[in-house]
């Protein structure tokens, strides 16, 4: 029987944390709220530590799980086992019980503590010490069975909620709070369960139909049965077609190169599983966002090592910090700026601050032995900007030889988003080795039109055709001076702007990691009618995927 028309209840868009259609129920996660208490018993949240510990063992030694949910379950466990948390509980307690303003001070000093240790996986993961609070206080989600196979709200998830859920088959996940780097939203891109933020508190709207599409960010409720059937056959095709293109990663070209533009560590076997060759953008600034002090030389050593051991032989392009614009870091205070993106940015900002430099170019120098890689400069704007650069290099690398450390090669190559740069390129060649095209910078400087203000929009138009000259002219001439060029802005992931830049001679492009399947599927099909082979241009061709 057809379900009477509904009004469809509009909901203004959030952001997209992870990909996908879901259609289900909506369902608010409950937690127990033991906060509500005054006290709690030492022994239930030390029996509530053995079991999670229990729960994250079997986690941990599960083969089936994807890689990070196992990085991120071993740092709850060595949160879980330090001894340092006990001692503090175990001086709160009087008679066996802690009070709760106890309980969430020694919360609060810890992520205190934490924050300042240097670690940066554990100062980047306040959200985890939350969780792993809250579970300890038995908050942990309840009335699990309900939320099965279906959309599920709450005000935010954390890791742990993220591994429940996914036992659940959980069509959706929305929330109001959240961001793109906590390990809820990398878990919920690993586990590939569609996830939109930002979004209203949708409480009242419980039992409802609801219908979300985190392609382009939207939710709609009870939309009714004529809306559900359009719905279905949406996802039908996205699934099918996923299934299909997920195939596409695993093809190597001989002479273009997909690569992966990435922001935190987590993110390197997200980019290997779907087929990047290699990393072509390591946006280290979400190292240094988010905390209170910068990360340690040791620190960034390690993540970039993993970085280039995970892709060797393949090339790992990292980018130096490139704080200032809209980025700001507490610990590196700018003076107040008119025109912030105009103006102490990227190298500019390096080289007022060379001990933060210093510290990323030792960590880099460091790790080179490791792979291929390439060390990509931001906001390059004049001649003199390399020049001092390739001071501090030089000096850098003097000081690691002089302890006795190991060096390897490495490539310097350029952001080309400054509009100089189209100019001044002659001037620069000799001293680098290759040139990447910023197109989401190269499009703001070119309108002069802010890419995160929405009022002048229309002004912001990266697949204009002035941009494609541009990027013709950059090719052309750093051709002439050998110099290799890649586009890592969003453009080169845009289908059919590919298909222009292959024309114009690009051929590395480095896009978000669940592109790279899209943009191989495009060129293989490109190259199969070249070479007339129209029937191969289908794409299941068992053939070329196997
Ligand atoms: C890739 C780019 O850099 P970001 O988006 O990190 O500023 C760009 O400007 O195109």
């Amino acid at each position: 029987m057809e379900r009477q028309k509904n009004k469809v209840i509009q909901i203004p868009r959030g952001n997209i944390i992870s990909e996908g259609y879901g259609l289900g129920t909506l369902r608010v996660l409950k937690r127990k709220k033991t906060t509500e208490k005054q006290f709690i018993n030492l022994e239930d949240i030390k029996l509530a530590a053995k079991t999670l510990s229990s729960e994250l063992s079997k986690i941990i030694s599960d083969p089936s799980l994807p890689k990070e949910v196992q990085e991120i379950s071993q740092v709850h466990q060595l949160l879980l086992e330090d001894p340092f948390l006990w001692k503090k509980l175990e001086d709160a307690s009087a008679d066996g019980k802690i009070m709760i303003e106890d309980y969430k001070y020694i919360r609060d000093e810890i992520i205190s503590l934490l924050l300042s240790t240097g670690n940066p996986l554990i100062q980047q993961r306040v959200d985890d010490i939350k969780d792993l609070f809250r579970n300890l206080l038995l908050e942990s989600p309840e009335g699990l069975d309900n939320l099965k196979s279906n959309v599920v709200y709450s005000e935010e998830f954390f890791p742990s909620d993220i591994i429940k859920l996914s036992t659940l088959g959980v069509k959706a996940l929305l929330s109001t709070q959240g961001s793109h780097t906590t390990h809820a939203a990398i878990l919920a891109r690993a586990f590939e369960i569609p996830y939109i933020i930002r979004l209203p508190d949708l409480s009242e709207y419980e039992g409802k139909t609801v219908f979300v599409d985190a392609v382009i960010g939207r939710i709609v409720i009870d939309p009714d049965d004529a809306n559900i059937r359009e719905f279905e056959k949406i996802t039908k095709r996205y699934t099918k077609e996923k299934e299909k293109i997920e195939k596409y990663g695993r093809l190597k070209f001989d002479d273009i190169k997909i690569m992966a533009n990435i922001s935190v560590p987590q993110e390197i076997e997200v980019a290997k599983r779907k087929g990047a060759d290699g990393i072509g953008l390591f946006r280290t600034e979400f190292l240094f966002v988010g905390r209170d002090n910068p990360p340690s030389e040791e620190e960034q050593y390690l993540v970039y090592k993993k970085a280039l051991e995970t892709f060797y032989p393949e090339e790992v392009v990292i980018r130096l910090l490139d704080i200032g614009g809209d980025k700001k870091l507490e610990y590196l205070p700018v003076d107040d700026e008119e025109n912030p993106f105009l103006g102490l940015r990227g190298i500019r900002l390096l080289l007022k601050h060379k001990e933060i430099l210093k510290t990323q170019l030792r960590a880099l120098l460091r790790a080179s032995p490791y792979g291929n890689l390439s060390v990509l400069v931001p906001m390059v704007t004049l001649p003199e900007d390399i020049k001092g650069l390739l001071r501090i290099i030089h000096e850098t690398k003097e000081d690691l030889l002089t302890e006795g450390r190991k060096i390897g090669s490495f490539k310097l190559g350029i952001m080309v988003e400054v509009p100089s740069i189209i100019w001044l390129i002659d001037k620069i060649n000799p001293h680098i080795d290759f040139v990447s095209i910023g197109t989401n910078d190269l499009t703001q400087y070119i309108f002069a039109a802010d890419r995160n203000n929405p009022s002048v929009s229309k002004y912001y138009q990266d697949e204009h055709e002035i941009i494609f000259e541009i990027i013709t002219t950059i090719a052309e001439k750093a051709r002439n001076f050998n110099l290799p060029v890649s586009v890592c802005g969003e453009l080169a992931g845009k289908e059919d702007a590919v298909e222009i830049l292959l024309q114009f001679g690009v051929k590395k492009f480095s896009v978000s990691s669940f592109k790279v399947p899209f943009i191989k599927r495009k060129i293989y099909e490109i190259q199969t009618v070249k070479k007339g082979n129209m029937k191969a241009k289908t794409s299941d061709d068992p053939s070329l995927l196997s």
